[in-house]
């Protein structure tokens, strides 16, 4: 099988020793410890659902693995200014470059445009990436239940805790949804993409959300393209949604938004 998860996790271990050689984590450590600017990624979501409203973590993504480029004509600020003036709780920002076509700058701009949390984007697997997305001004991190132990998971959701940010915690089966349920966030997204065949399916939300505690907020990932699957969510009680391509592929990103989720 071609495992793209093991290749990108690979490329991440290569990424972050360099990125170490140039800059010390300490030195890291105190950048991100100064910056003074969290917004509440978690309270943003909490507050649209407390509306009566889906809480809409919009994507910034050019590119995927699975998808190749998704959006050409791209501008960090204009999709975050489109987002945040339609609705949006939050932003994710990939910053991945080898794979998605990210950039740390994407992250700056973006959140430079508009008020919203913003969640850094990427695959987490050393604690100089935590530690850099605060310093990048990230007030959320992704933990990726299926590329971590059970023990980073705990470390790197410690880590970011002490740096003010929250955590979203993805899961893809119920053996991930158990561990993700072990750590204090309440943040736990459920990929309908696997992340190894890419294979979509809404199905994969509906079969583990009986396994969820009330206390824990669900956050449906991809795979989101059309209103009957914003319904389809919303009947089953999950009101949290991370959504990229649909509004990537759009001309305005945050018109798309509104046209899903908020229909006049
Ligand atoms: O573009 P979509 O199908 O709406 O999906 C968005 C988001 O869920 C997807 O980009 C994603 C979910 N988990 C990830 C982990 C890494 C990279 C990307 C992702």
């Amino acid at each position: 099988m071609n495992d793209i998860l093991a290749n990108i996790l690979e490329t991440k271990r290569t990424e972050v020793k360099t990125a170490r050689q140039m800059r010390s984590e300490s030195d890291l450590l105190r950048e991100a410890k100064s910056r003074k600017d969290l917004r509440g990624f978690a309270r943003a979501i909490e507050d649209k659902i407390a509306q009566g409203k889906p809480g809409v973590i919009a994507e910034i993504k050019k590119a995927s693995p699975s998808k190749g480029v998704i959006r050409e004509n791209f501008n960090p600020v204009e999709i975050a200014t489109s987002y945040a003036a339609h609705g949006a709780a939050c932003l994710s920002v990939l910053t991945d470059v080898q794979f998605f076509q990210g950039s740390y700058d994407y992250l700056r701009q973006a959140r430079a445009a508009c008020t919203l949390p913003v969640l850094r984007k990427d695959f987490m697997i050393d604690p100089y990436q935590i530690i850099h997305a605060r310093a990048l001004g990230a007030d959320c991190v992704l933990l990726i239940v299926a590329a971590l132990s059970p023990q980073q998971l705990r470390e790197f959701e410690s880590l970011a805790t002490e740096l003010g940010m929250d955590v979203l915690v993805e899961v893809h089966d119920r053996a991930e949804l158990d561990l993700a349920l072990d750590l204090h966030t309440t943040l736990v997204g459920i990929n309908n993409r696997n992340l190894r065949s890419f294979e979509t399916s809404l199905q994969t939300t509906l079969d583990l959300l009986p396994h969820i505690p009330e206390g824990k907020r669900v956050i449906t990932e991809s795979g989101i393209l059309a209103p009957e699957d914003v319904k389809l969510m919303r009947d089953h009680g999950v009101h949290a949604f991370l959504v990229g391509e649909a509004f990537m592929r759009a001309e305005e990103p945050g018109a798309a938004l509104q046209q899903l989720f908020f229909p006049s």
